[in-house]
């Protein structure tokens, strides 16, 4: 996954993608952006897979989510944590992956908001074979409540960075996910 944050509106291009792109097989592109309908091409120019914009930066997500479909990406859809999972809701069906933020978008290190998970379980009783991402603060402490919500996809940056063994981090991450999934499909 690649993360792209911009805090002023402006023409410049992200300098450099589609070298970085070309270093990986699958890409998610989480556009943190205003405007996200204006890289729609660019991104899909430069390989993207997946094309994740945010439900409060565009006043059109019907047209957007065509957009993107249209240039061949996958659709992610992210809301902040002001945002409900009723405003997310109608859109559902129609993307492939729903990325719920537990920390506000801006820098990693901030703390999980625990109480977003309401939204990831809702999300999951819904729509059992959506894709749904958390994304700020967690790591090994907070692993467990994501994965038992429902979340099937994780976003880890200090917790992994700052261990002294990623590797064993990203391996605890990933088994806590694996067991919870494995758990639902037994109880079904
Ligand atoms: O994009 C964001 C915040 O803007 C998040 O992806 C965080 O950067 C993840 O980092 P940690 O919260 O895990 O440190």
């Amino acid at each position: 996954m690649v993360e792209c944050l911009r805090h002023s509106i402006g023409p410049d291009p992200f300098f450099g993608l589609e070298a970085l792109l070309t270093l990986y097989l699958i890409t998610d592109m989480h556009m943190m952006v205003s405007r996200p309908e204006q890289w729609v091409k660019p991104m899909a120019a430069a390989g993207a897979n997946q094309y994740t914009f945010h439900l409060e930066a565009t006043t059109n997500p019907g047209n957007l989510i065509k957009e993107i479909r249209e240039s061949g990406m996958k659709v992610g859809l992210a809301i902040k944590p002001g945002t409900t999972v009723e405003e997310l809701a109608p859109w559902a069906g129609q993307i492939d992956m729903a990325l719920v933020m537990t920390v506000e978008p801006g820098f990693g290190g901030q703390k999980f908001m625990e109480d977003m998970m309401p939204k990831v379980s809702w999300l999951r009783s819904q729509f059992p074979s959506l894709d749904i991402e958390v994304d700020g603060g967690v790591g090994p402490d907070s692993i467990h409540r994501c994965a038992e919500a429902g979340a099937n996809m994780i976003v880890s940056g200090s917790a992994v960075v700052s261990s002294d063994d990623p590797r064993s981090v990203i391996a605890l991450l990933k088994n806590v996910v694996i067991e919870a999934i494995q758990k639902r499909s037994l109880d079904r």
